[in-house]
């Protein structure tokens, strides 16, 4: 658990952060949003006190973070950011065996678990290991990235805008694979990023940041149905919201009894993905597959509409 707690920092005359207090849940993913300057990034390295804050406490799993010192504090903290700041000049097996070297793991160890992390995040070691950053791709850099951070097995990663610099079909699969890892090693992540679909899809909780305070702290739904305020309506994309809530609702929750033709949906696709297909085939309705391919209903415009509407 992370416990923030009337944090604010200022430069000068400045608060960039004001005051902010917030709980993050253990194995849970928050993702901070707000516009440009807000103070989110700020907020973020408070955290792993690569920022000192002027004010306030945050505590992680009740301890002070000021009870160790900084670079202590920092390996036991995972850190992601934009462009993944790989070391150039080291292998890919040498980036992610940074932080066990530092913390002194004996070497059949580091070879284990970077062998492992390598695996988990896809990346076959007889091919990569011995590879240098410039020699993969912007997705396997940003894996090697993600994995390197994870190495020593931190119960905390914060992340900068990790996907920024991907395609948006790299995008997605990268977004999909951290949360498929992050629910199987059950770390807390902390999520900064400028895309509210990222923050919709990726999000069990979302805090919303301008000028330096927290203006709003919830679930992605409740954040859509019941925005604090005209600037979080905003930012949240009014005109999108109907698609956001649908992509946060699978086609099992919504199928109703019935027969259709055509292509059969998966149950676990999201009820966006079934009205995107509904309305691109013109068609009024689509079976509904489960996992062992037994039809078990259909999905219809006309149900997918009734849950795009704002709850009440
Ligand atoms: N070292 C510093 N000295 C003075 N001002 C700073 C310093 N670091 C950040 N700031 C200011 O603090 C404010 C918040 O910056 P921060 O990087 O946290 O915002 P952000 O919400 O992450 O922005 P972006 O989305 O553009 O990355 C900005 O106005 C920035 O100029």
């Amino acid at each position: 658990m992370i416990e923030i707690e009337g944090i604010t920092k200022r430069y000068g005359d400045i608060t960039v952060v004001d005051d902010v207090s917030m709980v993050i849940e253990p194995r849970s993913v928050t993702v901070i949003v707000g516009t440009s300057g807000s103070g989110k990034t700020t907020l973020l390295r408070m955290i792993n006190r690569l920022v000192e804050p002027s004010a306030g406490a945050i505590r992680l799993d009740g301890a002070d973070n000021r009870s160790l010192p900084g670079y202590e504090l920092r390996r036991s903290i995972g850190y992601v950011i934009q462009g993944h700041g790989l070391f150039p000049h080291r292998t890919v097996a040498e980036n992610i065996a940074t932080v066990p070297l530092l913390l002194g793991w004996d070497s059949e160890r580091i070879r284990a678990r970077v062998e492992e992390l390598m695996s988990l995040f896809q990346l076959d070691p007889a091919e990569f290991a011995s590879r240098y950053p410039h020699e993969l791709s912007g997705g396997q850099q940003q894996r090697v990235g993600v994995a390197r951070a994870l190495a020593a097995g931190p119960n905390v990663l914060l992340m900068d805008e990790p996907f920024g610099a991907l395609d948006p079909i790299i995008r997605t699969k990268a977004q999909e694979d951290l949360l498929a890892i992050q629910k199987r090693l059950g770390t807390t992540i902390v999520l900064v990023t400028h895309d509210m679909e990222e923050a919709v899809h990726m999000g069990d909780r979302i805090a919303v940041m301008d000028g330096g305070r927290l203006l709003q702290y919830d679930t992605p739904d409740r954040i859509l149905a019941h925005p604090a305020s005209t600037f979080v309506d905003t930012l949240v994309g009014a005109s999108e919201k109907p698609f956001r809530l649908l992509s946060l609702g699978r086609v099992g929750d919504a199928v109703e009894e019935g027969r259709a033709e055509g292509e059969p949906i998966a149950d676990d696709a999201s009820q966006r993905d079934a009205l995107a297909e509904l309305l691109w085939s013109g068609r009024p309705a689509l079976p509904v597959r489960n996992a062992n391919g037994r039809l078990i209903g259909r999905v219809t415009v006309d149900g997918l509409v009734r849950l795009a509407a704002c709850p009440a």
